[in-house]
């Protein structure tokens, strides 16, 4: 009854925990730079630095035991015009990387479900 609440890292642990989330934002952030659509967007992005905060980041959404300490998403995407069409295009870079570390469906879908409500900060151009 006085048991505190176990974090649910559920979605954290599926995702490989740390290594996997670092494995998988290698692989995403190069995707996002050699991507058509919205490559152009990260030109000047250091890729190790953004791999790291959104290793943080996910951590946090997955239910891991991080700390973000990056910009807020509507902080971090202000004055850049982003469309429903690029931030489609971000999620499926995302899906493709997730698919090319092997994260089952299920898994991909949970994801992608706790990062879904932040377009309301990011998109701000029609
Ligand atoms: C769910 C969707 C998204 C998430 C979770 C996300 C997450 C992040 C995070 C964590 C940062 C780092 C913030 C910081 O440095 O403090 C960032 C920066 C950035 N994001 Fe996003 N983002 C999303 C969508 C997008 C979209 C759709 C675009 C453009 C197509 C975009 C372009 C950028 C750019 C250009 C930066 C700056 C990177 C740099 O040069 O340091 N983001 N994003």
């Amino acid at each position: 009854q006085s048991t505190a609440p176990m974090p649910n890292d559920a979605l954290y642990q599926a995702l490989g925990a740390k290594p996997g989330l670092q494995a998988l934002m290698e692989v995403f952030v190069a995707g996002l730079k050699a991507d058509p659509r919205i490559g152009v967007q990260f030109k000047d992005t250091k890729s190790s630095y953004l791999q790291e905060q959104l290793v943080d980041q996910f951590c946090v959404v997955s239910g891991g035991p991080c700390k973000y300490e990056g910009a807020d998403m509507k902080a971090a995407h202000k004055g850049m015009d982003i469309n429903k069409a690029q931030f489609n295009a971000l999620v499926e870079v995302l899906q493709v990387a997730m698919d090319a570390r092997n994260i089952p469906f299920a898994t991909q879908n949970q994801l992608l479900a706790r990062l879904a409500p932040m377009h309301r900060d990011v998109i701000t151009a029609h």
